[in-house]
């Protein structure tokens, strides 16, 4: 064993001398300035370096029942030490420490597989925020904030996740009493799903459709005490627990809630937008699907806290490895190299790299866009909502693709190593991988952005003096576009995904057309045009990613050295997704088949480009050891080692000889079973 270490470590050293550019400027452009890095470091420090968040035993040896006790365990050290934090410091505001613990990283370093809280803060605090009165506001955000209650979001039923019109859960105006009567009329009425429901919580935001002079107005939010404040028992009527075992999330408590007719207070309805006066009338506002919007908020904040952050630490890991782990052979009788020589790996590793940046750009613009709406809202302008939450829908859910598939990819760019637990590749796919179903299922939400796509096509015309930036590529586009010459610069690269776009949104709606006026009936015309209509809302969102990355690589306030690895990446995402769609950009964009050859040269070029900064540039996303939790990642390459050290972790190599041998394997052997 003697040696390998300081080989491993060797080779990730002169992998970060040869770099070009300087790691640390790249990290302030990630985190978005000097400023920024140095607060999260700050946080970093603070809560790592504290032994009562570490564990000894890694969480997988743990029972079902162990991992959540140890979880809330961890919870409450964990949230304790953030009030502490706040108490003491005013330099960084209590949401970014909450951003940095729940949307970012951080906390995946002491819970791996999720916290049992994490809804009370994404969904239930938010949802107040959107949906309460003043009143309802002072009075739950303050004993939430305060931790005086724990809180869930519970909309998904065992038989609705995605049609929400359909939940079958009912709120029954009494104005005798002036309460709601909250019942599960049926087995699927049961809401299944909602973090921390199961044991964590005592509260919910519940979705019920609310009746109300026998008559049914739609689902509504409302707050619902689940269980006593002091003995955390059940309260009469509401039937609880843990919907259990699950590829991932394990420690997040997912539970399921039925109701048996309890009655709550009138005000518990959350009635900011639409409300029930103490007679009972019903009074609407003025866009019904202002309910929706904590499902917006939590699909902006996806894009970044999870879907980017998730696929930086996978190709973090993957990249160290390829630059220590030494393969084959590229020449007869040459040593071993680095497997980051093969062509084929910078194909499975840089893709992902520019992903990241790529995905980071536009979770920018889309947070950017989200406090303006919200704004805009308060105010009583609903205009933008529409672009908001067709943006949201589409990048939430490329995004969560992306990062879906090209983590599996990371895996298998380690071999057999990415296999192992201790990679830590099993919990960074799991979390993920949740996403890509959670906050709208991701073919449900390329729906969404379809439906606006085509309702933009019919309306290009009319609208153009007003269109949004997002659509104006539509109006601008013509048919003859697709004659333009091709050349290999970035403005024509993000030409041809605008045509790509146009064009596959023009054939949609027109074949739409064709099917009704054959006879089919909208949704049917719709139903069979969906594969392309998800297809269109990829289009639609890869051209706006583009177009966005190479926006930011213009304006970035950066060094010319980071400024050039920006714009190879930026080429790359582009080049990448190009080719794995030529077919697409051959039909709708000026693209030739000649011209092809030319940009499978430009990606082999890009790859070969970017290889001796790839350490480099996985450096800069600074992931702590802690955070990465990695055998194969660590930040010094001793990947055999690191590997040892956690199989013998293992509880079955804590004795020379396990007990079922005696019991079962001897007697089996020795013919006594
Ligand atoms: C799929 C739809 C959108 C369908 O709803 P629908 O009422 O049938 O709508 P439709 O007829 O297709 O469209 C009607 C219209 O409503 C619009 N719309 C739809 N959603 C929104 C929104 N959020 N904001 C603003 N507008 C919205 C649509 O664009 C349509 O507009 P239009 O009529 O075309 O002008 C909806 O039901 C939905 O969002 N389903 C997904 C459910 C979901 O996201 N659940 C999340 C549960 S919580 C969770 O998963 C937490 C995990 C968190 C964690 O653990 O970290
Ligand atoms: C880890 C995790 C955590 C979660 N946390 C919460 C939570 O805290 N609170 C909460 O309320 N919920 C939560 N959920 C539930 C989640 O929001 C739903 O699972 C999700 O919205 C998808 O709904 P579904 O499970 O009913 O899938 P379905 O809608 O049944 O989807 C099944 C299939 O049907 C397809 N399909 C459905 N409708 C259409 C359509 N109109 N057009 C085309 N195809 C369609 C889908 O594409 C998919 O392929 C969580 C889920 C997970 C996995």
């Amino acid at each position: 064993m003697v040696g390998i270490s300081d080989k491993c470590t060797e080779d990730i050293a002169r992998e970060r001398k040869k770099c070009s550019f300087s790691s640390t400027e790249l990290t302030h452009f990630w985190d978005g300035g000097v400023e920024l890095t140095k607060r999260r470091k700050l946080l970093e420090n603070y809560f790592l370096s504290d032994p009562e968040l570490k564990s000894s035993v890694p969480l997988e040896y743990l029972s079902h029942k162990e991992k959540y006790e140890r979880s809330i365990k961890l919870s409450c050290l964990f949230f304790k030490k953030i009030s502490n934090w706040l108490e003491h410091n005013d330099t960084i505001s209590a949401m970014e420490v909450y951003q940095s613990v729940l949307g970012g990283s951080l906390g995946s370093a002491v819970l791996k597989d999720g916290f049992p809280f994490a809804v009370h803060y994404v969904m239930f605090i938010p949802t107040i925020i959107g949906q309460g009165t003043m009143a309802q506001q002072a009075h739950w955000i303050s004993r939430a904030w305060n931790l005086e209650i724990m809180c869930t979001y519970a909309q998904t039923e065992l038989g609705h996740g995605t049609f929400i019109r359909g939940l079958e859960t009912t709120s029954t105006y009494d104005p005798d009493t002036e309460e709601f009567v909250l019942h599960s009329p049926t087995l699927t009425s049961y809401k299944w799903w909602p973090g921390g429901l199961g044991h964590t919580c005592n509260y919910a935001v519940v979705l019920a459709q609310l009746y109300t002079k026998g008559q049914c107005h739609g689902i509504h939010p409302f707050v619902v005490q689940l269980r006593d404040e002091e003995t955390w028992m059940p309260l009469p009527g509401i039937k609880i627990g843990e919907i259990g075992c699950k590829l991932g999330f394990n420690t997040v408590n997912n539970g399921y809630l039925g109701f048996d007719h309890v009655r709550i207070p009138r005000d518990r309805l959350l009635m900011k937008n639409n409300k029930v006066l103490k007679d009972g009338t019903y009074v609407k506002s003025q866009n019904d699907k202002l309910t929706y919007g904590t499902m917006i908020f939590v699909r902006v904040i996806v894009v970044r806290g999870v879907a980017a952050s998730n696929l930086a630490k996978a190709v973090t890991i993957a990249t160290r490895y390829s630059a220590v782990r030494r393969q084959s052979e590229l020449k007869p009788g040459e040593p071993e190299p680095q497997i980051m020589e093969f062509q084929t790996q910078q194909y499975k590793l840089f893709p992902a790299i520019a992903t990241v940046f790529a995905i980071k750009s536009s979770a920018t613009w889309l947070w950017d866009v989200y406090n303006s709406v919200t704004k805009d809202l308060d105010q009583g302008d609903l205009d933008k909502l529409p672009e908001l939450h067709a943006m949201a829908c589409c990048l939430k859910a490329i995004s969560t693709s992306d990062a879906n598939q090209m983590i599996e990819t990371c895996r298998f760019a380690c071999g057999g190593h990415g296999y192992m637990t201790s990679s830590n590749f099993p919990t960074i796919y799991s979390s993920l991988t949740a996403a890509v179903t959670y906050e709208g299922e991701n073919t449900v939400l390329l729906l969404q952005t379809a439906r606006y796509l085509v309702k933009a096509w019919s309306q290009r015309d009319v609208t153009s003096a007003t269109i949004t930036a997002t659509l104006k590529y539509l109006s601008d586009f013509r048919p003859s576009d697709i004659y333009q010459p091709w050349s290999l610069t970035m403005s024509n690269l993000a030409e041809a995904f605008r045509l790509v776009a146009a064009g596959k949104i023009k054939y949609c709606s027109e074949h739409i057309d064709y099917l009704i006026q054959k006879g089919y009936t909208s949704e049917d015309a719709w139903n069979a045009t969906s594969i392309q209509l998800t297809q269109i809302a990829e289009a639609h969102c890869r051209a706006f990613i583009v177009d966005t990355f190479v926006k930011e690589t213009e304006v970035a306030v950066v060094s010319e050295p980071v400024r050039k690895v920006l714009v190879q990446l930026c080429e790359l995402y582009s080049v990448y997704w190009l080719l794995k769609n030529v077919g697409d950009f051959l039909v709708y964009s000026h693209l030739k088949i000649s011209d092809v050859d030319a940009v499978n040269e430009r990606l082999a070029e890009l790859l070969a480009a970017i290889r001796p900064n790839a350490v480099g540039i996985v450096d800069s996303f600074d992931f702590h050891d802690d955070i990465l939790d990695s055998a194969l990642g660590a930040y010094d390459g001793r990947v055999y080692e690191r590997i040892f050290e956690a199989a013998n972790k293992s509880p079955l190599n804590a004795e020379p000889v396990n007990e079922s041998f005696h019991k079962y394997l001897k007697p089996f052997l020795k013919g006594q079973m």
